[in-house]
């Protein structure tokens, strides 16, 4: 074991040996932080190492990029060609891909582009097995899609560590926090909303990363490890979900097996799934549709039919205003009124404003001056 790692263990012993309450918050605190200070450091170190070669170079295209992470040999490329029309090369030995292999996907209007990459292996967060490369890609998609098999669906955790140590954290808002250093004052600590840490938990945690003045505010309920992300930076916040593949290897009594387990687990049921077969990929479609938050809506013009072939593909939560802004920003300059036909109105043909609220399959007719 490396000095490094020894590090990291003893810190991890006596976090676990520690019991969380009000006395030990504060030491608690201290350790997750310097624990989250040694691993950044080392991933740090990891990825300004010149070893492992020239970064991917993937131009993003499309309305949203989707990667496939998982340990070699898991299905990776299978996938891909099973999704879209690229023919990533596929083989039973580990490391068949050794770069990225992006495909285009068009579902329901929508055009994602698909990510094959490099299997991940344990370790990779510090740069093993061409890391480095693989997590830079993993950082920038808009959505994750862990993939694991029928016979290593056990070790999605290591995947999600990995992830995790990496600084990309899957299905978690972005906590909001604001950290301004100071010249002097001491730390000040204010709250919108519950007060999540206390003054001295919030010093201790700084104090590891040297920060001895500085104006904290904090919204909503946090944890002290979005505290410590908050502070070091640097994180990511991806959706992600998890799929299984090669389930036509396995009977029904060991599939339902493993989607207990995984489910009682993560909490979500994975997807299972056969990339070679083909079953239950329509599924996996739209799975993918909807974990990227997307919308259709169909534009009709003023007087007449919609367009009821290309949708306009917006993000969940999108206003009439995003929309306008999409198609020109003289249409919001010029907005008197938008009609609406579908599931975010009452009656057909509702009259809206610019921050009406729009649902998947909304048509829409925007009506400006002239
Ligand atoms: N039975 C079965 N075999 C599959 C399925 N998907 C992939 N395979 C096989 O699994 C092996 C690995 O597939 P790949 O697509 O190369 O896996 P990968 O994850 O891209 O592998 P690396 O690029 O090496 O990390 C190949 O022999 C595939 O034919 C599936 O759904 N069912
Ligand atoms: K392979
Ligand atoms: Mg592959």
């Amino acid at each position: 074991m490396s000095g490094l790692d020894d590090q990291i263990k003893e810190i991890e012993d006596e976090l676990q040996r520690t019991v969380y309450n009000k006395a030990t918050s504060k030491h608690i605190g201290r350790l997750k932080a310097k624990l989250a200070k040694i691993k950044e450091d080392a991933v740090q170190r990891a990825m300004k190492s010149s070893g492992g070669g020239e970064g991917y170079s993937v131009k993003k295209s499309g309305d949203g990029t989707v990667v496939l992470v998982g340990f070699p040999s898991v299905g990776k490329s299978t996938l891909l060609n099973q999704l879209t029309d690229q023919k990533s090369e596929i083989g039973a030995y580990a490391f068949t891909t050794l770069t990225v292999v992006p495909g285009l996907l068009e579902h329901k209007g929508a055009k994602i582009q698909i990510l094959d990459i490099p299997g991940l292996i344990a370790g990779a967060a510090m740069g093993k097995g061409r890391g480095k490369e693989v997590i830079a890609v993993v950082r920038s998609a808009d959505l994750i899609i862990i993939l694991g098999d029928v016979y290593n669906g056990i070790h999605i955790d290591v995947l999600m560590k990995e992830l995790y140590d990496a600084g990309i954290r899957i299905n978690t808002p972005k906590p909001d926090i604001t950290i301004k250093k100071t010249g002097n004052g001491g730390i000040r600590l204010n709250y919108v909303g519950d007060e999540a840490l206390d003054i001295e938990e919030v010093r201790s945690i700084l104090a590891e990363n040297k920060i001895m003045n500085a104006d904290v505010l904090i919204r909503g309920s946090i944890s002290q490890e979005d505290f410590i992300d908050a502070m070091i930076g640097n994180r990511v916040y991806v959706p992600a979900f998890i799929a299984i593949n090669k389930v036509d290897l396995v009977d029904e009594k060991t599939r339902s097996e493993i989607e207990t387990d995984l489910t009682e687990r993560f909490g979500e049921h994975p997807h299972m799934i056969s990339a070679h077969s083909g079953y239950n990929i329509e599924e996996l479609k739209d799975a993918i549709f909807d974990h990227l938050g997307f919308m259709r809506i169909y534009m009709k013009p003023v007087g007449g039919p919609a367009d009821l072939e290309e949708p306009m593909i917006v993000r969940s939560g999108s206003t009439i205003e995003d929309i306008c802004r999409r198609l020109h920003r003289e249409f919001v300059e010029k907005f008197r009124y938008a009609k609406i036909w579908g599931k975010s109105v009452k009656h057909d043909a509702q009259r809206v404003g610019l921050q009406h609220t729009l649902a998947d399959g909304d048509i829409v007719t925007v009506v400006t001056r002239f």
